[in-house]
C-alpha cells in the first residue's frame, strides 16, 4: 500500500500545477505545542477516510470541525490533503485557516520540492515529512526548503533505525513518532517509549496515531512527550469538542 501511495504521489507531482499563493497569517506549530492549553499539546486531525479504516465519516464540515477543535483547546490542526487514500482536499487548508487561528499542518506524502512550494502557496503553516518514504538527502533538502519559505516541519519516524539515521542528516525541531507501522498499519503507542531515547533532547516530540483513551494520554505525558496527534478517535466522536474536553480534563495547564 505504501509503495502504491508513493507511486500515486510521483504521478501527482508530475501533473502538479502550482496554485496562486493565498494570503494568510502564518503561526508557529512548535510554539503552539509548547504553549498549549493542556499539559500535552494536541494536534487534532481532519480526515474523512484512511487506508486502514476506510470511511470514517460520511460528510465533512471542515470549518465546523476546525472550530470545534479550537473551541475545545487544540493546539493545532492537521489536515489531510490526499484525495485517493484519505478523501482529503488541498483547499481544506485555506478553509481551516479562514475558520480558526491555530497552526495548520499539511498532512500528505511530501516527497518533492514542488509539493513544499505548493504547501506554502496553499497557506499551510507546517508540513509532514516522513523519513520512511524517501532518501535522507532528499528529506534534508525538503526540510531546508520548507524553513527557508517560513514553513515548519513535523519530521516523522517510526523506528529506532530511522531515528538514528535522521539525526545524522538533520536535527529537526519537531519530531513525530508514528505509532503506526506504515507497512502493516498496526498501531502500538509503546512505539513512542521505544524510540524516545533515540531522539534529540532538544526536539519537540509528538506521538502520532492509535491514541484513543485518557490512559493513553497519561502514559504518553509521563513519557515526557510534548504533544499528541489524534485523528480517528476525534473524527468518529459524536461531539468532538466534548470528546477533547473529557479526554484532556484535568490536563489544563495553569498559567
Ligand atoms: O491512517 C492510516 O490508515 C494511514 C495509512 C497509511 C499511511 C498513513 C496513515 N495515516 C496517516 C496518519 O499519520 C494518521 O492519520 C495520524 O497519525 C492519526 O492517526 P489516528 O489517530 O490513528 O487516526
Amino acid at each position: 500500500m505504501l509503495d502504491q501511495i508513493i507511486a500515486t504521489k510521483k504521478e501527482e507531482v508530475r501533473l502538479l500545477e502550482m496554485p496562486a499563493p493565498v494570503a494568510v497569517k502564518r503561526v508557529s506549530l512548535k510554539q503552539a505545542l509548547l504553549e498549549s492549553t493542556f499539559d500535552l499539546g494536541l494536534i487534532a486531525e481532519i480526515k474523512q477516510a484512511s487506508p486502514s479504516k476506510g470511511l470514517l465519516v460520511e460528510t465533512l464540515d471542515v470549518k465546523g470541525i476546525a472550530r470545534s477543535y479550537q473551541m475545545a483547546g487544540a493546539s493545532a490542526i492537521s489536515v489531510l490533503t490526499d484525495y485517493p487514500y484519505f478523501k482529503g482536499k488541498k483547499e481544506y487548508i485555506k478553509q481551516v485557516k479562514d475558520a480558526v487561528d491555530l497552526p495548520v499542518l499539511r498532512k500528505d506524502f511530501i516527497i518533492d520540492a514542488k509539493q513544499v512550494e505548493e504547501s506554502y502557496r496553499l497557506g499551510a503553516d507546517a508540513i509532514l515529512l516522513i523519513a520512511g518514504v524517501m532518501e535522507y538527502n532528499q528529506l534534508r533538502e525538503l526540510y531546508e526548503q520548507a524553513y527557508e519559505l517560513g514553513l515548519e516541519c513535523l519530521v516523522e519516524v517510526h523506528d529506532e533505525e530511522e531515528a538514528h539515521t535522521l539525526l545524522q542528516y538533520i536535527k529537526p525541531e519537531i519530531v513525530g513518532v508514528n505509532n503506526r507501522n506504515l507497512k502493516t498499519f498496526q498501531t502500538s503507542i509503546n512505539q513512542t517509549e521505544l524510540i524516545l531515547p533515540s531522539l534529540s533532547k532538544e526536539a519537540v516530540i509528538v506521538s502520532e496515531s492509535g491514541i484513543r483513551t485518557k490512559d493513553d494520554l497519561i502514559y504518553l505525558k509521563n513519557l515526557g512527550v510534548h504533544g499528541v496527534l489524534m485523528g480517528e478517535t476525534l473524527m468518529k466522536a459524536t461531539d468532538r469538542s466534548k470528546a477533547i474536553e473529557s479526554l484532556f480534563a484535568n490536563e489544563r495547564t495553569v498559567r
